[in-house]
């Protein structure tokens, strides 16, 4: 019988040979980053998927290309009102569709851009980085970041300050549906409170949860206990776990745990605090709201970025 000789190289890869990358994450949430900077390196959907593949690849939630903001046509119009955004996020999530915003992944971007040797950015020093959901800046602390999302808003239109919720979320694991609301960081989420812990380890997030009306472009879902008692010492705190758009589960979603807090500090109510804890299966991120440029409520997000490997692709 003849043997058919094994393939040495994924197909996918074949014309990414050679490439550096790097793989990083933040708090669970991990990429693999390649720098591009002279925006030279197309990667399409499929070399994300393969890249990302965490049995044939290298493995990731996403994937992150480190490009200047002049070589991307989203860039170039960022550019003309933040001449500083010199440096562009190019997120994909694993399955290779595009994403507005990653909160973790732009922390991490920064620590590749430092890593790499692209920006120097001291301790305490302020990064703009341009994103597909607009400019957002990063400030450094040792190997932590705070990144200013920017606004929130609701996804469906009505009376913000009167709706509880505006959507019914079925996961495997739930008995019954369970209300929602809706929140845009950029991105979409879905935002469902549970009360016990016990009903969050029960969720099950292998197969996407079912949420009527979905938004337009789909969502991420978040599953929410509030603690209890909500608030210490000033901070409301609250667990999450998320289902991903375009990935499935993961151990950390960064405009999730800001979206999480808006809505948890909506269904609270006047007395809820600015500053919130989120605790995800892959660590701890801190959440706070701020009066933000033209009289806009703006979202921080805080957090680690690691970098645990550098290769080149065969
Ligand atoms: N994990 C990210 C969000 C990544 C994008 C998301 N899957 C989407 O499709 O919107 C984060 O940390 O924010």
């Amino acid at each position: 019988m003849d043997a058919t000789p094994a393939e040495t190289t994924e197909p996918a890869f074949r014309t990414l040979g050679g490439l550096r990358f790097s793989k990083g994450h933040g708090t669970g949430n991990d990429f693999v980053l390649i720098a591009d900077p002279d925006g030279v390196h197309t990667i399409d959907a499929g070399q994300v998927a393969a890249l990302c593949d965490r049995h044939r690849g290298i493995g990731g939630d996403g994937l992150i290309r480190a490009v200047p903001s002049r070589y991307l046509s989203e860039g170039r119009e960022l550019l003309l009102s933040s001449p500083e955004a010199e440096w562009f996020m190019d997120y994909r999530n694993g399955d290779g569709s595009l994403s507005e915003m990653c909160g973790n992944g732009v922390r991490v971007f920064v620590h590749f851009l430092r890593a790499e040797g692209l920006v120097d950015l001291p301790d305490g020093g302020a990064l703009a980085i341009g994103t597909r959901g607009g400019v957002k800046t990063v400030v450094r602390t040792g190997d932590s970041y705070a990144v200013d999302m920017g606004p929130w808003e609701f996804i469906f239109p009505g009376d913000a300050t009167a709706k509880a919720m505006d959507s019914l979320v079925t996961a495997d694991g739930l008995e019954v549906p369970r209300p929602a609301l809706s929140v845009s960081m950029g991105n979409p989420h879905t935002v469902v409170a549970l009360a016990e812990l016990s009903e969050l380890e029960a969720t099950r997030l292998y197969t996407a949860p079912q949420v009527d009306p979905v938004p337009a472009n789909g969502t991420n879902v978040e599953f929410v206990v509030p603690a209890e008692p909500l608030v210490h010492n000033g901070i409301g705190t609250v667990t999450m776990r998320v289902h991903e758009r375009g990935v499935g589960e993961t151990q950390s979603c960064g405009t999730g745990a800001c979206a999480a807090a808006v809505a948890i500090r909506h269904w609270a109510g006047a007395e809820a605090p600015d500053s919130w804890q989120v605790n995800v299966p892959g660590g701890v991120v801190g959440v706070k709201f701020f009066a933000g440029a033209g009289g806009h409520e703006h979202v921080e997000l805080s957090g680690p970025a690691v970098i645990v490997a550098t290769g080149t692709l065969s």
